[in-house]
């Protein structure tokens, strides 16, 4: 067709369903590349028309190298740069080593001379880079930390190899620095300039990044600087939660992608307190017998990780109790409200999704004030509060706790979604508490329910989102540091003091607990073994993730099939 037709008179023009700058955007889609090639803009992905073009080497210099048959698609999220100079197009971008999903990523890097004019090749390439990277920042300046111990010594090879080459090839202004001992991260985020950086990546396990939220705290300006710094996780350790739940997967080179696409969205911290002392977490608090499992198992070492495995069955066959009194400030009490409450908060995100960044400013806010915020209900040493309608239960006695776990992410290791209601900045914790005298076959049911994702559906789970809980260990070395008015409520259970079968003192014997200490467990690490009190912080912190708002896993089961315009809870308008 004769080019001076305008689109009036071209009788195949459709001018009705394509608006004069739509038509331009389209015609500009494509950018014409070496002697007989070119790009093309499609819906999610950039299409590579080349017979030659193929990406199983490093770099794809047009014309050298003669090969076809490969799939010619190099999809936005895949990419981490490019740039425009002297009339060549140079493209960076991952490659998945293989079909299987999470499979290592690889750097590419495609070179073409344009023949396209210059200023529609640049708007060309501002249009793709548009595309790879939405709300996302470029090119970001992250502070990496490595643990060199972390993946069994392997962190810093990992850390070489699959992340490094990736950051570089994204542009991003890095500075690495290893740790040298326990704790050394917190030092690093208190002295931490909070305006040279953007992130602060731990290549290690979930014990640097609490390490990191916990030295952010220590600075005058605390809620500044843990506002201003994304703190992530690039999977070098045993513990990779946070990188399953922000980036689905704990394979390192994604978790770097995700690092350089990945949005900042708010995320709730908590405050532990013991006596004086103040922890902010951001995983998870545990007592009974998955933190006596993870942190009480250290005898048996030898086995390896079979021995998580092996402590856990010993104690679910001893039918171990681990009595406490505890008050809760219990947000949303009945399972099917908490499905309401995930599917009303999930719409609430599609409509932010078009403004990712608005995020921020919803009706959360920022923390007021420089500092942490001040504990709305005090420390464990303050009395609770004794008003009807403070939202606190009464300190109760639980004489045959088995397992209490207060989550904040879904993940709590590969395959162990524990949390599946859980969301990132609602202000809310998960409560999951199970009695430790059920049957030992409706015990394995259950463990096995936790990967297929029926757990938090057991009768046997009782499960609440609370904002705050307060517990008092009935079990293992006499507790000390209890209030008098917590001393007054119950004393040490039943159970506890019944005589154990001989079953259960020959599998106490195997699982190496001498029963006169219990185990704390926060984020994996451990705390001292003493009453403690609990209380979330709404969207404190900021972290990196791939699907803001959410975490990555389906949620709980049902929620999609909840109508959210009816749907009312007391939950949801807890700020
Ligand atoms: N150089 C070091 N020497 C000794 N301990 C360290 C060093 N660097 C960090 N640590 C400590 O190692 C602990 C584990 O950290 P990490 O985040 O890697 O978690 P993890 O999943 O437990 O990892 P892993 O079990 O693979 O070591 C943290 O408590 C941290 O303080």
């Amino acid at each position: 067709m004769s080019s001076h037709l305008s689109s009036h008179t071209d009788p195949f023009s459709d001018t009705a369903a394509i608006p004069e700058g739509d038509r331009d955007t389209i015609l500009e889609s494509t950018l014409h590349v070496g002697a007989n090639a070119s790009l093309t803009l499609g819906a999610d992905r950039v299409i590579v028309a080349d017979d030659a073009f193929d990406d199983s080497n490093r770099t794809y210099l047009c014309g050298l190298i003669q090969k076809s048959d490969l799939a010619k698609t190099i999809p936005f999220y895949h990419i981490l740069d490019a740039e425009l100079l002297n009339n060549t197009i140079t493209i960076r971008y991952v490659r998945p080593r293989s079909s299987k999903s999470n499979a290592r990523l690889l750097v590419r890097t495609l070179i073409y001379p344009v023949s396209t004019p210059e200023g529609l090749a640049q708007r060309w390439t501002d249009r793709m880079l548009e595309r790879a990277f939405g709300a996302a920042l470029r090119r970001p300046r992250i502070k990496v930390l490595i643990n060199p111990f972390g993946g069994a010594g392997r962190a810093q090879s990992i850390y070489d190899n699959d992340i490094a080459p990736i950051f570089q090839a994204a542009g991003c202004t890095v500075d690495v620095q290893r740790t040298t001992h326990k704790t050394h991260a917190v030092d690093i985020a208190a002295d931490l300039d909070i305006d040279a950086y953007d992130v602060l990546a731990c290549a290690s396990g979930d014990g640097l990044p609490m390490e990191c939220f916990n030295g952010l705290a220590r600075k005058g300006n605390a809620a500044e600087a843990l506002r201003k710094i994304a703190v992530t996780q690039l999977p070098c350790g045993t513990g990779n939660a946070m990188s399953w739940n922000f980036f689905g997967s704990a394979e390192p080179s994604v978790a770097a992608l995700s690092i350089v696409k990945a949005v900042r969205i708010p995320f709730d911290l908590a405050s532990v307190t013991q006596g004086d002392k103040r922890t902010l977490s951001f995983l998870s608090q545990s007592l009974g017998i998955v933190a006596e499992t993870d942190l009480g198992t250290e005898n048996i070492r030898w086995m390896g990780d079979f021995r998580f495995t092996f402590g856990f069955l010993v104690r679910l066959l001893g039918k171990n109790v681990y009595p406490i009194d505890y008050a809760v400030r219990t947000e949303i009490e009945d399972k099917n409200d908490i499905k309401k409450h995930y599917a009303q908060e999930v719409t609430k995100l599609k409509h932010q999704q078009s403004h990712p960044n608005d995020i921020f400013d919803n009706e959360m806010g920022a923390p007021s004030g420089p500092g942490l915020p001040p504990l709305k209900y005090g420390t464990i040493k303050d009395p609770l509060p004794k008003e009807e309608n403070s939202g606190w239960t009464r300190m109760e006695s639980y004489p045959n706790l088995g397992n209490f776990y207060c989550g904040n992410m879904c993940w709590m290791a590969a395959d162990a979604p524990f949390f599946p209601a859980s969301l990132p900045s609602d202000g809310m914790m998960d409560l999951v508490t199970i009695d430790g005298d059920i049957s030992r076959l409706k015990a394995t049911k259950l463990l096995l329910a936790v990967a297929d994702g029926t757990f938090f559906d057991d009768d046997i789970v009782r499960a609440r989102k609370i904002s705050a809980v307060r517990v008092i260990p009935r079990f293992g070395r006499p507790m000390t540091e209890i209030s008098e008015q917590d001393q007054a409520v119950t004393s040490v259970s039943a159970t506890s003091t019944q005589k154990p079968s001989t079953l259960q003192r020959i599998l106490k014997k195997m699982s190496g607990s001498s029963g006169k200490t219990g185990y704390f467990s926060v984020d994996g690490e451990k705390l001292p073994f003493e009453p403690f009190q609990v209380e979330i912080h709404r969207g404190l912190a900021t972290t990196l993730s791939r699907v803001p708002g959410v975490y990555e896993y389906e949620g709980p089961r049902g929620w999609k099939d909840i109508n959210v315009e009816n749907a009312t809870t007391a939950g949801v308008e807890h700020a």
